[in-house]
This record gives structure tokens, C-alpha cells and sequence, in this order.
């Protein structure tokens, strides 16, 4: 409930601040919207007047109808066409706005939310809002509409207009519970859309696997995703359903109400005007009270699909401040040390999975050495470099840069002194080399890495990236050299590499790293070429068991 609250909250926040920029806009489109709708009440008044008036037409009654139609005609499409352009100018935002909040949200709650959720919210919630966004034009008129006829209603007699409310009271009651049940319907499309895209995923991603695996492919098409597709088939008839049952209610309620008339009539007594009146208005507002029940499911989907964006500023966990704000690019810095002091990051326990915590670590690394961080698979490697490149912050205790501690504030400038290869890299075919340096300063690092007859450079980028993986990661070392970074982290860089490029890696490529000014932080489970650190850190189960040093062939007490 308290987080339904918060959700709303933000979502009323962020319409203020998407309506903010277009809001004269909006205001003039609901304006002419509303008065279109109310001027074709008037016209519907004027039509009566004409059929049943008492005592003939009046003067220029003809010239009165075709302003009011004009008016209706006019407002609506102006109306329209304001709320379209707004609409548009709202989806880009809502477009850029969600790519803001991936890019600022913390980095362990991507990882949490996983790829297929964050791919389901930019593919599928960012048009399903504008939808219902660009409804709201429709709902403008009919809104004006159903005002000016209900107003209408009242003037031609007040009884049956209180009985007609009574009615539509009742009607929208009921339809509130099947609208209900449609929303948690909406709930549960949106949850089979990411699971469908998680099965999307591995469609492209393991097609490989999945033409050697029978099983696997069997098992993917005929339970994984037909039980996805059967799912939503079944939710979309369910909802289509629901549909139906709110148009059916709206045109029982009318037949209700045209029985009422005629029993009124038969009762009370009622004149010709009144009764034309009101059967002319309860047969015209048949449209808007359609557009209506159409926008109900839309508002219920753009609910859901809010709510799903919000999730990335969920549970306490705050969009990284300044992120986005372009600052001129400051030349690298050298550094002297780096201290993490009582460092730890802890990964809670879910469903099956344990808790496991790293830390807490003390160890200061020295500017222009190499450090290799070595351990079993799960000892907290790739962790304790996330912490070191500020992609996590410390739970506990702090990382300071040159003896100053690193703070929420400063994370993003300390971050630019690192160039990082993870395990799992992406390979940008950009080139933006640091000092202002062109993209040609990159052909000694190809050659060098025997890329040279394989990968040329054009229009400031790679001319290919199609490539073994072994290349395809000497790609990657090309481009972070090139950033020109005072501390490169490297994560098991070797693995993929051929035993002769192992060593040379190893031999040659680090200690001439290091020469150029550069501080190494390399993963590696090579245990024979432990000796090309200066210092070999030991993790066993998130802690620090041994620091062993070459030089002195010494182990440090931790
Ligand atoms: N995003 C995460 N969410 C939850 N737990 C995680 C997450 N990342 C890692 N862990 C857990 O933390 C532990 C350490 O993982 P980490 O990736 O740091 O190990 P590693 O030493 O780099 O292993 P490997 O040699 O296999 O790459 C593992 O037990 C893992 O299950």
C-alpha cells in the first residue's frame, strides 16, 4: 500500500514535470477539446429545438446550429492535433527519461532487474504510457460532451436528469469492479511480457546451443515459450472479455434508461421537447461513453507500466546524482595510491541462493604496480574490482584516492581514472582516445597486438568488430590503452587468449603497461605466470588470505 503511494506520488511528480514544458499547449488543447464537446450539446439542444420547439423556428436557429457544429467540429480536431504534439513531445521525454534512469540507476540494481526487464520497460512501457497519453485527447472531448449534454439534460427536466445520474452512478460502480480485475490482469500481461522477452533472449542469444541441444530447443518452444504464449492468450481473452462486458453494461445501462423514459412517460406525463431531447442526448453520448470504456484498459496499462519504470528508483536505491551532466573531459591524473579501508559489499540471500559478503578489506595499491587478485571461482574477485572502480559503494568502511576519501559526490571523477575489461565486455567500435589524440593513434596498439592485417580504422571507429573472441578481447585492450586511464583493471583478459599471446600478454604487453605510467589490477587464474606481479592478493570466501609480494617473495600479514 505504502509503496502503491510512493509510486503514485512519483508518477504525479514526473506528469508535472513531463507536462511542464507543453503545458500552455495541453491547457489550450483541453481547452478547445472542452468546448467542442459542450458546443455539440448545444448543437444537439438546437437539432431538438428545431424537430419539437414550441410555437416555430426561431430566427436564424439554422445559423446558430452550423456555428455550434463548426465549433464542435473545430474544438475536437484542435484539440486533437494539440494533444498529439504534446503527446509526442511527452514520449520523447519518457524516452529519454527512462535511458536516464538506466544510466544513473545503481549498478547492482540493473544487475538485479536483470536484461529482459530493463529491455520489456524501453521496448514496451515507454508507448504503452504515450498511448494512453495520446488518448487523453478523445477523452478531453468526450468529457466536454458528456458535461454539456449532462447540463443539457438538467435544463429539460431535473427529475429524469437526477434519475439518468442514479443510473450511470450505479453502471460506473459496476464497472469499476470489472476494472479492477482488468488491472490485475495488466499485472499479470506485464509480468508474462518479461518473461517472454527472458525467453526472446535466449532465442537469439543461444541460437547456437539451441541448434546443437534438441532438448533444449524442444524444451524452449514447446513448454518455455508456448507456455509464455499460451499464457498471454489467455490473459488477452480474459481482458477482451472484460472489455466486452463494460460495452455490454454501457448499452444495458442505456436500454435501462430508455425503459425508465418510457415508464416516466407513461407515469408522469412528459412533453414531446423533453423526450426527443433526451433520447437524442442518451443516443449521442453512446460515442463518448465508448471512448471512455476503450480508455480504462489503456490507463490501467500505462499504470502498470509506470509502475515498472519506477521500479529502477525502488527500495532506497537513489538514482546516482550529476551522472549526466557533461563536464569537459580532464586529462588523465596520475595517481599514488588507492586505499580501500575496511572495504565490504555484501549480496543478500534470495530464493535459493546464500548470502555472501566481501570484506571487510584493507589494502592500498600502489600507483604503477602490478596487483593480480587470484581465488577460486565465487571468492569475491569480480566483486572486489566492482567496489575498486566504484561501480559498487562500499557498505562498509571507504576507498580513498591519494589519502582523500571517495564520496557519493566525488565517484563519478574518481571512476575516470579507470579503464576496465570485465569478464562479460562490451566491445564499443568507437574510438575516443584521450589528449585530444585522432583515432590513427590506435594503429602502433593493432600492430602490436597483431591486429593490424584484421581490424582497420575508418570514420573514427573500427572498421570490424566480426572477429575470433581471443581478437575480439585484443580489441578491447586496444581501446582501453588508448583512454589513456592511469589504472587498468583487466578480469581474466588471457583466458580466450592462444598460449604464445598468453605469454606475451604476461611477458611483454603488462610490463609495458606499466612502464607507460599505467597502474594494473589483473584477475587471473594463470597460476604460472603469478610471477609477472609485483603482488599477488589470495581471496578465499570473500576475504583476504594472503598478500604475497615478489620482490621479497614475502607474504604480508592481512
Ligand atoms: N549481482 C550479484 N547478486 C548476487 N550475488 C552475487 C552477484 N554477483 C556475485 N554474487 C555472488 O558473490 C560471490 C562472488 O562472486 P564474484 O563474481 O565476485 O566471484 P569471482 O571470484 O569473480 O568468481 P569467478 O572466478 O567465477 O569469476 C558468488 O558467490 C556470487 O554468487
Amino acid at each position: 500500500m505504502g509503496q502503491d503511494k510512493a509510486v503514485l506520488r512519483h508518477f504525479v511528480q514526473d506528469a508535472i514535470r513531463l507536462l511542464r514544458p507543453v503545458w500552455p499547449l495541453v491547457a489550450v488543447a483541453t481547452a478547445l477539446g472542452s468546448v467542442g464537446g459542450l458546443a455539440t450539446a448545444a448543437a444537439l439542444a438546437k437539432i431538438n429545438e428545431a424537430f419539437y420547439g414550441e410555437g416555430g423556428l426561431a430566427d436564424g436557429v439554422l445559423l446558430v446550429f452550423a456555428g455550434f457544429a463548426a465549433l464542435s467540429v473545430i474544438g475536437t480536431f484542435a484539440a486533437s492535433l494539440g494533444n498529439a504534439y504534446a503527446g509526442g513531445r511527452i514520449q520523447a521525454a519518457l524516452s529519454c527519461d527512462l535511458t536516464d534512469k538506466i544510466l544513473t540507476a545503481p549498478i547492482e540494481r540493473l544487475e538485479r532487474l536483470g536484461k529482459h526487464k530493463l529491455l520489456a520497460s524501453l521496448q514496451g512501457d515507454v508507448s504503452t504510457i504515450f498511448t494512453a497519453i495520446a488518448f487523453l485527447s478523445p477523452i478531453v472531448v468526450a468529457g466536454g460532451t458528456l458535461i454539456g449534454c449532462g447540463t443539457y439534460m438538467l435544463i429539460l427536466s431535473p427529475a429524469l436528469s437526477a434519475v439518468t445520474a442514479t443510473v450511470l452512478i450505479l453502471e460506473s460502480l459496476g464497472a469499476n469492479i470489472l476494472r479492477r480485475n482488468m488491472l490485475r490482469y495488466f499485472e499479470d500481461v506485464r509480468k508474462n511480457r518479461e518473461a517472454t522477452q527472458k525467453h526472446y533472449l535466449t532465442l537469439t542469444e543461444a541460437a547456437k546451443e539451441l541448434r546443437i541441444g534438441r532438448e533444449r530447443r524442444l524444451h524452449l518452444r514447446n513448454v518455455a515459450l508456448r507456455d509464455c504464449i499460451e499464457q498471454g492468450r489467455r490473459l488477452t481473452t480474459r481482458i477482451a472479455v472484460i472489455q466486452q462486458s463494460l460495452s455490454m453494461l454501457s448499452q444495458s445501462t442505456n436500454f435501462l434508461l430508455f425503459a425508465g423514459l418510457i415508464a416516466y412517460k407513461i407515469l408522469a406525463g412528459i412533453s414531446g421537447a423533453e423526450l426527443s431531447g433526451f433520447v437524442l442526448v442518451l443516443l449521442y453520448i453512446q460515442t463518448p461513453i465508448a471512448q471512455l470504456i476503450h480508455f480504462v484498459p489503456l490507463i490501467g496499462q500505462a499504470q502498470v507500466a509506470y509502475r515498472r519504470i519506477a521500479e529502477f528508483a525502488e527500495e532506497g536505491a537513489e538514482a546516482e546524482a550529476g551522472l549526466l551532466s557533461a563536464r569537459p573531459p580532464e586529462p588523465p591524473r596520475r595517481i599514488r595510491a588507492i586505499t580501500l579501508r575496511g572495504v565490504s559489499h555484501g549480496f543478500p540471500a534470495a530464493d535459493d541462493r546464500a548470502p555472501f559478503t566481501l570484506g571487510p578489506i584493507d589494502l592500498t595499491i600502489r600507483a604503477g604496480e602490478i596487483l593480480f587478485i587470484v581465488g577460486e571461482n565465487g571468492s569475491g574477485k569480480t566483486t572486489l574490482i566492482k567496489l575498486l572502480l566504484g561501480l559498487y559503494p562500499p557498505q562498509t568502511g571507504e576507498i580513498l584516492l591519494d589519502g582523500v576519501a571517495v564520496t557519493a559526490q566525488t565517484r563519478d571523477t574518481y571512476r575516470q581514472h579507470f579503464s576496465a575489461i570485465f569478464f562479460d565486455y562490451h566491445l564499443f567500435d568507437e574510438l575516443i582516445p584521450a589528449d585530444g589524440a585522432g583515432p590513427e593513434s590506435a594503429r602502433p596498439l593493432l600492430e602490436r597486438l597483431d591486429l593490424a592485417g584484421k581490424v582497420g580504422i575508418a570514420e573514427g571507429r573500427f572498421s570490424t568488430t566480426d572477429l575470433s573472441t581471443g581478437q575480439r578481447k585484443r580489441l578491447a585492450l586496444v581501446q582501453a590503452a588508448l583512454e589513456g586511464r592511469p589504472v587498468l583493471v583487466l578480469d581474466e583478459w588471457a583466458a580466450e587468449q592462444d598460449p604464445t599471446f598468453r605469454r606475451r600478454f604476461y611477458e611483454e604487453l603488462l610490463p609495458d603497461l606499466r612502464r607507460s605510467g599505467r597502474t594494473l589490477v589483473v584477475i587471473s587464474h594463470d597460476d604460472r605466470y603469478f610471477d609477472a606481479a609485483d603482488r599477488v592478493l589470495h581471496l578465499a570466501e570473500g576475504r583476504v588470505v594472503r598478500l604475497t609480494e615478489r620482490a621479497s617473495a614475502t607474504a604480508e600479514p592481512v
